[in-house]
């Protein structure tokens, strides 16, 4: 009987539209007040805007307007270092609690260790390990343990001759379709086919020719600009993770994935099916490069990963690393030029510094190894202060508060809710950084902070900043290729400003959506007289 008339209304609901979105949305409206009466953050009384307390639509409308990392910055200047963003979100600005949320835990880790939250898994698409994505503590620990030391500094140290001849087809592709034709540059196009170049230089040892050609060849990072606004998008959508899987994510993506594989690789036949053999062939022409680490890698991890494949276990590493180096840093760079050209007195001291290494910038004189120093002090620092200003990476680094529960000032979130930093805020703390943290200062990497170490022994302002800012994220989940990323950002703003003369005439503009893309730049370049 109950059956029959509950079968009656669905019927007469689904027959008449305008019941079916009314019901819909009535049983929406209930399901957002009843999370938002029976939440311990109303409870508690912190503060946040009203829609974001019931819905996760109104963190992805500002998402979707690509204004979100600003938004944000402005809801903690309105409502204090703790704000309510969405149903199960707390977003906290205050560096100073960095360490409760990503900080190394002790040996309690499944009592204490906040793991990447669930909305990361919208990134896996396919059955492997994808390093930025992985939810798994364990798997993620494993993972770096086998690759943090082709990612670390003397790892990247021994290919830098193939960093080199990326910034060699740089000059040369910039030099054909631009200074001899004198028409402006899109900097941010640019910065992308360097970074592709790069990524073949160091995955494979060759050359895949996008700066030469300077051209997007089958729009391949508009492929990959694509996915990751994609992923962006539906991070903030938890339901779009009940209708979908990894199997469906990954075919949504497949003809931009295979079209990047084959023209980083130079494998115009690739396919994830037969691309296994010729994998291995790659990776044994050129063993000290990235593409046989990572299969490497994808084997010894491969007991975790059953579902997986070699194709796919080896390509998703190229995918982590393009989602970096192609995803991230040109955005960075883009900015790193631009603040440059703003401010020439820094740009006038970075050419000093290169002329006293023949005006070419060497990872030897960069790296303070073997009781060397750092000749390069104002360039690094210029960079540093460049991305601690315009962090790409701007999205909630979300986490699972643990079984143990956490307390973050007056406010105690109990396990299985969501907290989270983001870049924008925690750069811009003034208490933290001082009154002038809006302002371009290389400097203040190079001074000394006011307080002490432990043990007594002065503390440098670089310590300071880097234990409180989030440009790379922080504690056991912190960015592996935070060496890659300044190499590349050297290397390339080095060969610029030794070459060129750089004028902009086009303002860069910042659109976020997972990453904070800054297209829009444009420069004209000239060739420069004398050094
Ligand atoms: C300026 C450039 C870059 C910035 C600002 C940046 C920033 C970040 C941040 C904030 C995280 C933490 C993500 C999280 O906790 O959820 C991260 C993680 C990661 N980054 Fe980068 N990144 C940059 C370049 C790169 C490059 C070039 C690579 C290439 C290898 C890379 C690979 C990764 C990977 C694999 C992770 C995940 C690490 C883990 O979860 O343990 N990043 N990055």
């Amino acid at each position: 009987m109950f059956l029959n008339l509950f079968g009656q209304a669905l019927y007469g609901f689904v027959q008449h539209k305008l019941y079916l979105v009314t019901g819909i949305i009535i049983l929406t409206l209930a399901y957002w007040i009843h999370s938002y009466l029976k939440s311990p953050f109303r409870a508690q009384k912190i503060p946040g805007p009203f829609l974001g307390k019931f819905t996760n639509a109104y963190r992805w409308y500002y998402t979707m307007r690509h204004t979100w990392h600003r938004d944000l910055m402005a809801l903690h200047k309105k409502y204090g270092h703790i704000v309510w963003i969405a149903p199960n979100e707390i977003s906290v600005s205050d560096p100073n609690l960095r360490n409760v949320i990503y900080g190394f835990q002790n040996h309690k880790r499944d009592f204490t260790f906040f793991k990447k939250a669930r909305s990361y898994e919208i990134g896996s698409i396919n059955h492997d390990f994808s390093f930025v994505f992985e939810q798994d503590a364990g798997n993620a620990r494993l993972g770096k343990y086998h690759m943090s030391h082709f990612y670390s500094e003397q790892g990247l140290l021994d290919l830098e001759e193939n960093f080199d001849k990326a910034v060699d087809e740089l000059i040369e592709g910039l030099d054909k379709h631009h200074v001899k034709t004198g028409t402006p540059c899109k900097m941010v196009d640019w910065t992308e086919f360097f970074a592709l170049d790069i990524v073949a230089q160091i995955t494979a040892d060759q050359s895949a020719g996008f700066c030469l050609a300077g051209k997007d060849a089958d729009n391949t990072a508009y492929g990959v600009r694509v996915i990751l606004r994609a992923i962006g998008i539906l991070m903030q959508l938890p339901w779009v993770l009940s209708v979908t899987s990894r199997t469906i994510r990954g075919n949504i993506f497949l003809n931009y994935l295979t079209t990047l594989y084959r023209n980083l690789l130079l494998l115009p036949t690739f396919t994830f099916e037969t691309g296994t053999a010729d994998l291995k062939t790659l990776k044994e022409k050129s063993p000290k490069h990235l593409l046989s680490k990572f299969y490497n890698t994808q084997s010894k991890m491969r007991g975790h990963y059953p579902q997986g494949n070699e194709a796919e276990g080896t390509t998703i590493h190229i995918f982590n690393l393009i989602a970096g180096a192609l995803g991230v840093v040109p955005h960075t760079q883009v900015r790193v030029i631009h603040e440059l050209s703003r401010h020439p007195e820094y740009m006038q001291k970075i050419r000093e510094e290169l002329s006293k290494t023949d005006n070419t910038f060497r990872l030897d004189d960069f790296l303070p190894y073997n009781g060397g120093e750092n000749k390069y002090p104002i360039f690094e620092s210029a960079v540093r202060e460049t991305i601690r200003l315009h962090p790409a990476v701007s999205f909630s680094l979300s986490r699972e508060v643990p079984p143990s529960g956490c307390q973050l000032h007056q406010y105690h979130i109990p396990p299985g809710y969501n907290v989270g930093m983001a870049s924008y805020q925690v750069n811009y703390d003034e208490a933290y950084f001082g009154p002038d943290v809006a302002q371009f200062r290389p400097e203040r990497w190079l001074e000394d902070h006011p307080t002490a170490m432990l043990d007594g022994e002065k503390r440098s302002m670089k310590n300071y900043i880097e234990a409180g800012w989030f440009t790379f994220g922080a504690g056991g989940r912190v960015c592996i290729g935070r060496h890659l990323a300044m190499f590349m950002m050297m290397k390339f703003t080095a060969a610029i400003i030794r070459e060129f003369d750089i004028r902009v005439v086009k303002e860069p503009e910042e659109v976020h959506t997972l990453f904070n893309e800054m297209p829009g730049m444009e420069v004209l370049l000239s060739r420069r007289c004398a050094v």
